[in-house]
Parts: C-alpha cells; sequence; structure tokens
C-alpha cells in the first residue's frame, strides 16, 4: 500500500473520529438530561434512581441486534458498556463492592457487568459484600454464585439466608488460569502451589498429571495466592491475568482448568427491584415441609405451567437438623401473570417463600 493511500485513510479515521467523538459528548448531555428530568419529577422525600439495569439490557441487545460488522457482537456490545458506563457516572458514580482483593474474578465480572467508570470496593469475604450493601455503603455488591466445573458457590447460598437482598444482575465470565511464577522462583524447584480452593478443584487433573508431589496450599484468594509468590522462590500460583498482571508474574503454563468451558456466574446484589424486559430470570428461596413429595409437590406448578427451571441447589436450612432450603432459578419475571400464579401456588405447600429478585438475562 502506498504513503499515498495510507494518508488519505489516516485522514478519513480523524474525521470519522470527530464525529465519534460529538456523538458520544451528546449521548452524554442526553444522560444528564435524563438525570435532571428524574431530579425534577421526584415526590417529596424520594431518592432519585439513576441506574436502570433493565434499560442497559435493552440498549446492549439492540446494539447486538443491529450490528452489521466487521466487530462482533460481543466487542461492540462491549464498547457500548463503557460508553453507558461513563454517562451514567455523570448521573450518578456507582459504589460496587466485590469479593477481592484487587484482580480477583469477580472484580472482572462487575467491570464486565458496570464497565470501568464505578467506584469499586473489594472486601475480604463473601459475607462482608452483602454486609457492606445491606449497610448502604454500597449500591451494589458482586458476588460468585456457581463455577460449571465445581458448582455451588455456599457461601453465597448461604448469606441469602441471612440477609434481605435483591438480586439486580447476572453475569458470566470464561475462568482461565494459569500455573504464575515470580522473577524469583526457581521452576524446576517448586514445592508448594497456591491458590483458592475453588480454583485448585478446577486444575485438579492437570495438577495431578504435572505436579503430582507439589503441596496444594489453599488461600483465601487467586490474588492472594499471586501476592504470595511474589516473595517466594519455590513456589507459584494458580490466577487468571488480571492477579498475574497485578503482581508481575509471568505464565509458566496456560489454561490449565482441566474444562475448556469452565466459567463462574456472578450475581449482583443490592435494594433495586428491576422491572421486566422480555428477557429475564428470576431466584427464589423455598422450604418445604419435610415430608415424602414435598419436592415433587414444589415442581409440578413449574411444570405445568411450561416454566423453565435453570438451577436448582439444596442447602441444609438454619432452623433445623436434617431441614432444607431449595435455591430455585427459572425463566421469567415474578411480575408476569404465569409466574405470579405459580409463586402463588407453590406458596400454599411451603413453609416459606422469599423472591431474591427478578432480573435481566445476562446479555455479554
Ligand atoms: C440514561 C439513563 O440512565 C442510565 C444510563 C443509561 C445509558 O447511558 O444509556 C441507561 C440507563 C441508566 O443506567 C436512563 O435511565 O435512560
Amino acid at each position: 500500500m502506498s504513503e499515498q493511500e495510507l494518508k488519505a485513510l489516516r485522514l478519513r479515521i480523524d474525521a470519522l473520529d470527530e464525529k465519534v467523538l460529538e456523538l458520544i459528548s451528546e449521548r452524554a448531555r442526553c444522560a444528564q438530561e435524563v438525570a435532571r428530568v428524574k431530579m425534577a419529577s421526584l415526590a417529596e422525600g424520594e431518592v432519585p434512581v439513576f441506574y436502570r439495569p433493565e434499560r442497559e439490557a435493552q440498549v446492549l441487545k439492540r446494539v447486538m441486534e443491529r450490528n452489521q460488522g466487521p466487530l462482533g457482537n460481543e466487542e461492540m456490545a462491549r464498547l457500548f458498556r463503557e460508553i453507558m458506563s461513563s454517562c451514567l457516572a455523570l448521573e450518578q458514580p456507582l459504589k460496587v463492592a466485590y469479593l477481592g482483593p484487587e484482580g480477583t474474578f469477580t472484580q472482572a465480572a462487575a467491570m464486565k457487568h458496570f464497565g470501568h467508570a464505578v467506584i469499586s470496593k473489594p472486601m475480604a469475604a463473601i459475607d462482608e459484600v452483602f454486609r457492606e450493601v445491606a449497610a448502604g455503603a454500597v449500591n451494589f455488591g458482586v458476588v460468585p454464585v456457581e463455577n460449571s466445573t465445581e458448582g455451588a458457590v455456599n457461601h453465597t447460598l448461604d448469606s441469602f439466608l441471612e440477609h434481605d437482598m435483591v438480586i439486580c444482575g447476572e453475569v458470566e465470565l470464561r475462568i482461565h488460569h494459569h500455573l504464575l511464577v515470580g522473577e524469583n522462583t526457581k521452576t524446576d524447584s517448586i514445592s508448594r502451589i497456591y491458590s483458592h480452593a475453588q480454583s485448585l478443584a478446577q486444575c485438579r487433573k492437570w495438577l495431578d498429571a504435572h505436579y503430582p508431589n507439589v503441596e496444594r496450599v489453599a488461600v483465601s484468594s487467586n490474588a492472594e495466592a499471586a501476592k504470595r509468590v511474589k516473595g517466594e522462590w519455590n513456589s507459584a500460583a494458580i490466577a487468571g491475568d488480571m492477579a498475574a498482571g497485578l503482581y508481575g508474574l509471568t505464565r509458566l503454563a496456560e489454561k490449565i482448568e482441566d474444562r475448556p468451558d469452565n466459567s463462574t456466574r456472578f450475581l449482583m446484589i443490592g435494594s433495586q427491584e428491576v422491572p421486566p424486559t422480555g428477557d429475564d430470570k428470576t431466584s427464589i428461596i423455598v422450604s418445604m415441609s419435610n415430608k415424602p413429595g414435598a419436592l415433587h409437590e414444589l415442581l409440578v406448578p413449574f411444570h405445568d405451567n411450561g416454566i423453565d427451571l435453570t438451577r436448582i441447589e439444596t442447602r441444609p436450612s438454619r432452623s433445623g437438623k436434617w431441614t432444607y432450603v431449595f435455591f430455585i432459578d427459572f425463566v421469567g419475571h415474578h411480575r408476569d401473570p404465569l409466574v405470579k400464579g405459580v409463586l402463588e401456588k407453590i406458596s400454599q405447600e411451603a413453609v416459606a417463600l422469599k423472591v431474591l429478585g427478578s432480573y435481566p438475562k445476562a446479555v455479554l
């Protein structure tokens, strides 16, 4: 390609960038207007709600439906995710607590869902994320809830039994683990591998094959594992890209998770009810009396009404030995008439029923 052609193309890009810049600024001014209108129509004592997850899900879906390439749908939606995040921050910067420390997959999930224009706060434990939200110190919390290889994150399910929370969103993240070492690590003398118990479990077969005699040490997070390796010469960590970058570690082996589709689902928790988008999910907790056929009774109304169950999980209840609660996710919104009917039917049979929230299905 000649210099001349390149020069002409760069001029075209400059002109387009100017238009893109103008349009983004116009969009941001519109968001500011939205904030003004919302403030003006508040009733006495009413708190304004700036963040609208259902609206954001619709915007992203529309972008993906209309996108003609050459950028892929996900790539395009990711760009719009960040534009919306910045526009919302003009109205009100969101405060988000997540299971930390910095560099965890939960932080990556928070950024994927809310974009980067948020004030994020790492917490040391799942329960602390719940407490931070309950105390009103942040608008939302982000916690892991299930992994496709290892199953439920029990700390999260149990925390829902203790706190009154509304689930207002979900996000799924592909989880790639690497074996990481520091610049001082003697790679032929590794005698210890640190990681979170979930990650060690997700790489069990790989570890059995490559490091069968090395001690596996479970620590509080993958980021904590990466941090420890930095100061030691005979250890390695299993963690993801964010932790590797944060602690300046190098990858001795990449993508060592046993299953290539290894993914984790995260929930956004807060106090805000989310209106229907037409493509939603609902999470409930139900406890049934301990009698034969109780689980069957619970599931029949879903089947009879053609409602798609996406998950069912059992946990010991806090109220008695050998009694259980069921965590159920299904497709639909609790305001849909069909879903309403099912929930009414179940509550007639159940000891207790709590709707944890209805929220848009993950778009990204
Ligand atoms: C602009 C609004 O407020 C926020 C910003 C949005 C955006 O930038 O598109 C969308 C929803 C809200 O989180 C709105 O309510 O429409």
